[in-house]
C-alpha cells in the first residue's frame, strides 16, 4: 500500500478505515458505531464498543501465547538496578495491583494520581488503574508541590500512588514530602496514598491514610479487567496552556487503543516481540503512549530507562542500552541528542557499541533543528524521523511512515499528515493557504481517534481553545506551512506555551509566579532560542515605584519562586530589570517583538505600537546583559 492510497483511504472514508483498524484489536464488544457525535456535538470513535485497554496491552498476549516474552525491560543507570517482567509476571502484577486499589474503593470512573519515578511500578500502577475501567492521571516528576496540587484539585482521586524518592544524576529527590506538602495546599484530599519505598530513601507514612506498596501487594488479591466503553476515559494527562491553570487532556480507551495499534505498525514499522524504546518519561504523553500503551498493545517489549543521555556516565548512554537490549527503534526528543553532540560532538563513544538492531531514529516533543538533524543522521547512519504531535492528539500528526512507505527526509520538516489527519494551514481569514506561506495549522474534523474530546470538566475550555478559531477545525496552536510536495515544516508555537528540553511549559504561568514579588510592578517571560534546551525562558520586570533591589537578588529569588512553584523542568534561570516594556496602545505587552529582538531577528514595528522608542530602549538594555543573539 502506498502512502496516498492509504491516506486518501483514511480521509475519504474515515469509518471504513477506522473500522478495519478496530478489528485488530481483541474486545469484548466490537464496536458497530464507529463514528458518532456525543451530546457536545463532538465526534467520537467506538462509542459501543467493549473492551479493557490492560486486558488489550497484557492479558491477550499472555492468552495468544506471548506470556514468556519480556514486555518491560527496566534499565536504570542511576540506580545501578535492571530488571526484566514477561508479559505474564506483567499481568500478574498489574492484577494484583489492581487488587490493591480495589481493596481502596477505587472502581470505574474514579480517578488515581500517580507521581512516580520512572521505576517498573509506575507502569503497574498505570495499567492497574485501566483493569479497573478507573481514570489515571500521571504527574511529571519533576514538578513541584504546587502543580501536583493543582492537579490533585482538578481530578479529584480516590487514590494517589507515589514513591519514596527520584533519581536524577548524583541526587536523591525526595517525593514523598512534596506529596505531603501537595496534599496540604489542595483543598480535595485523596482517602488514601500508596507509597513504593526505594532503598536510596525511606519516606515518612502518615498513618491511616498511607499504605505500603509492598505490603498491600503482599496481600492483595487479584482483580479482574472491568469491561468499559470505547469512549470511557483512560487518562487524564494535564498539559500547559496559555494560563497558570494546566488543561486536563481527556484520553478515551478505545479510539486511543485502535490509533496506537495502528501507529506501532504504520509509523514505527514495528512487529510483536521487537524492541521499542521510548527515552522519555512516564509523566509525558510520550511515556503514555510509546513507553507503556503502544508497545504492549502491539506485543513489543518496551525500555523503561531512568537516567540521562549523558552523565549516565557518559555520552554512550543511549548506544549502550540500543545494542544491550537490541532496540529496533529509538524514540526521543531533539534535546537529547543536543546533550550528547554537546559532550560527544565527533560520536567516538558510538564506536565502543554495536547498535546495527536500530533500525529507526524518532523525535518529537519539540522542532528538531536541520543541524541535530543532520549530526544524528551524520554520525548514527541511521534514518531519522522528526514527527509532530501533541499531548492533545496522543500520537502523530506529521511524520514519515516507515511502515507504509518511508519518504526523502526534508530537514526541518516532520514529513507528510498521518493517514487520518487532515492537516491545513489556514490564514487569519480562515482561508487555505498556499505552499511556501506560514499559517496556522488546523486539522479538518473529524479528528482521528485517540485525539481528546474534552478538557476534564470544562468543555467550554476545550470549544473556545480548539474549535472555535476556525469552524469546522481543531486549532493546532503551532504555526507552519507546507511545501509544493506537502511536506510539513512546524515554526513554532503561536501562543504563549514553549518548549524547554521538550517540555511544555506555560509563559503565563511564569509570569504569575514573577509578578507575585513584592518588588515586581509588572513583567514579561518570553522563551529565546536555548542552543541547548530549545527554548530558555528569560523574564523582563518592571520594579514599583520605590522598589528597591538589586538586580541579582531579584533574579536569584525570582528563580527560586519559579523553582518552588513549578519545578526545576522550567529552567528559569534569567530576570533583568528593565524601565518599561514596549505594549501597544490598548496596553498589550508585544510579546513576539521580544521574542524576535531576543532571537536577532528582524521585526516589523506595528502601527499600533504605543511608543515606537520603548523597542530600541529595550533592545539596548537586553543586550547590555547578553540577551540578544547575534545570527551569523
Ligand atoms: C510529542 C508530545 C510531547 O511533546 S511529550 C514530551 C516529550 N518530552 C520529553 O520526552 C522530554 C525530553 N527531555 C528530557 O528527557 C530531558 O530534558 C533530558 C534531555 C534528558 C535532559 O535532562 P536534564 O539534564 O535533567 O535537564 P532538564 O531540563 O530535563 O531538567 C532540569 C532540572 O529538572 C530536574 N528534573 C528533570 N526531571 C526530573 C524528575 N523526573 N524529577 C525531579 N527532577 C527532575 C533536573 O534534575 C534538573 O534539575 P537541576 O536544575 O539540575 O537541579
Amino acid at each position: 500500500m502506498s502512502y496516498q492510497a492509504e491516506y486518501s483511504n483514511a480521509i475519504e472514508n474515515p469509518e471504513g478505515f477506522w473500522a478495519e483498524k478496530a478489528a485488530d484489536l481483541p474486545w469484548y464488544a466490537p464496536p458497530q458505531q464507529i463514528l458518532s457525535t456525543d451530546d457536545n456535538g463532538i465526534y467520537r470513535w467506538f462509542a459501543d464498543g467493549e473492551m479493557n485497554t490492560a486486558y488489550m496491552a497484557l492479558d491477550h498476549h499472555v492468552e495468544s501465547g506471548r506470556g514468556d516474552q519480556d514486555a518491560v525491560i527496566y534499565d536504570s543507570p542511576v540506580s545501578g538496578s535492571k530488571r526484566k517482567l514477561t508479559y505474564r509476571e506483567l499481568r500478574d502484577e498489574v492484577a494484583k495491583f489492581a487488587g490493591v486499589l480495589k481493596a481502596q474503593g477505587v472502581t470505574k470512573g474514579d480517578r488515581v494520581v500517580i507521581y512516580m519515578p520512572m521505576v517498573p511500578e509506575a507502569l503497574i500502577a498505570m495499567l492497574g488503574v485501566a483493569r479497573l475501567g478507573a481514570i489515571h492521571s500521571v504527574v511529571f516528576g519533576g514538578f513541584a508541590p504546587h502543580e501536583l496540587a493543582v492537579r490533585i484539585d482538578d481530578a479529584e482521586p480516590k487514590v494517589v500512588v507515589s514513591a519514596s524518592c527520584g533519581l536524577e544524576v548524583a541526587k536523591v529527590i525526595e517525593y514523598k514530602p512534596m506529596l505531603d506538602q501537595a496534599i496540604e495546599q489542595s483543598a480535595h484530599k485523596p482517602q488514601a496514598c500508596i507509597i513504593l519505598q526505594r532503598p536510596e530513601a525511606k519516606a515518612e507514612l502518615t498513618e491511616g491514610r498511607d499504605i505500603d506498596w509492598v505490603e498491600a501487594m503482599a496481600q492483595a488479591e487479584p482483580a479482574d479487567c472491568v469491561p468499559v466503553k470505547g469512549t470511557d476515559p483512560l487518562y487524564i494527562l494535564y498539559t500547559s496552556g496559555t494560563t497558570g491553570k494546566p488543561k486536563g487532556v481527556v484520553r478515551d480507551n478505545g479510539g486511543h487503543a485502535v490509533a496506537l495499534k495502528y501507529s506501532m505498525k504504520a509509523i514505527y514499522n514495528m512487529q510483536p516481540g521487537d524492541v521499542f524504546w521510548a527515552a522519555s518519561d512516564v509523566g509525558w504523553v510520550v511515556g503514555h503512549s510509546y513507553i507503556v500503551y503502544g508497545p504492549l498493545l502491539a506485543g513489543c517489549t518496551t525500555i523503561v530507562y531512568e537516567g540521562k543521555p549523558v552523565r549516565t556516565p557518559d555520552a554512550g548512554a543511549f548506544w549502550r542500552v540500543v545494542q544491550e537490549y537490541k532496540a529496533k527503534a529509538l524514540f526521543a526528543a531533539p534535546t537529547a541528542f543536543r546533550a550528547i553532540k554537546k559532550e560527544d560532538p565527533e560520536a567516538s563513544l558510538l564506536a565502543n557499541y554495536d547498535i546495527s538492531s536500530l533500525q529507526t531514529i524518532f523525535m518529537a516533543g519539540e522542532r528538531l533543528d536541520p543541524p541535530t538533524y543532520d549530526w544524528t543522521v551524520g554520525k548514527t547512519g541511521k534514518p531519522v524521523v522528526d514527527h509532530w504531535w501533541q499531548t492533545e492528539t496522543g500520537w502523530a500528526i506529521c511524520g514519515n511512515l516507515m511502515g507504509i512507505e518511508p519518504k526523502t527526509p526534508k530537514a526541518g520538516s516532520s514529513t507528510l499528515p498521518v493517514p487520518g489527519f487532515n492537516v491545513q494551514i489556514l490564514g487569519v481569514d480562515g482561508q487555505e493557504l498556499p505552499p511556501g506561506e506560514q499559517g496556522s495549522i488546523a486539522l479538518k474534523l473529524p479528528l482521528p481517534p485517540s485525539c481528546l474530546p474534552t478538557i476534564w470538566g470544562d468543555f467550554e475550555r476545550f470549544r473556545t481553545g480548539y474549535l472555535s478559531d476556525f469552524p469546522g477545525y481543531y486549532t493546532s496552536g503551532d504555526g507552519g506551512y507546507k511545501d509544493e510536495e506537502g511536506y510539513v515544516f512546524i515554526m513554532g508555537r503561536t501562543d504563549d506555551v514553549i518548549n524547554v528540553a521538550g517540555h511544555r511549559l506555560s509563559t503565563g504561568e511564569m509570569e504569575e509566579i514573577v509578578a507575585a514579588h513584592p518588588a515586581v510592578a509588572e513583567c514579561a517571560v518570553i522563551g529565546v532560542n536555548d542552543p541547548l534546551k530549545g527554548q530558555a525562558p528569560i523574564g523582563l520586570v518592571l520594579l514599583k515605584d520605590g522598589a528597591e533591589v538589586e538586580e541579582s537578588q531579584l533574579q536569584s529569588e525570582l528563580v527560586a519562586m519559579v523553582r518552588k512553584e513549578i519545578g526545576p523542568i522550567a529552567c528559569f534561570q534569567r530576570a533583568i530589570i528593565v524601565q518599561r516594556l514596549p505594549k501597544t496602545r490598548s496596553g498589550k505587552i508585544l510579546r513576539k517583538l521580544l521574542r524576535q529582538i531576543a532571537d536577532g531577528q528582524s521585526y516589523t514595528v506595528p502601527s499600533t505600537i504605543d511608543d515606537p522608542a520603548s523597542l530600541s530602549e529595550i533592545e539596548s538594555i537586553m543586550d547590555s546583559h547578553g540577551l540578544v543573539q547575534r545570527n551569523g
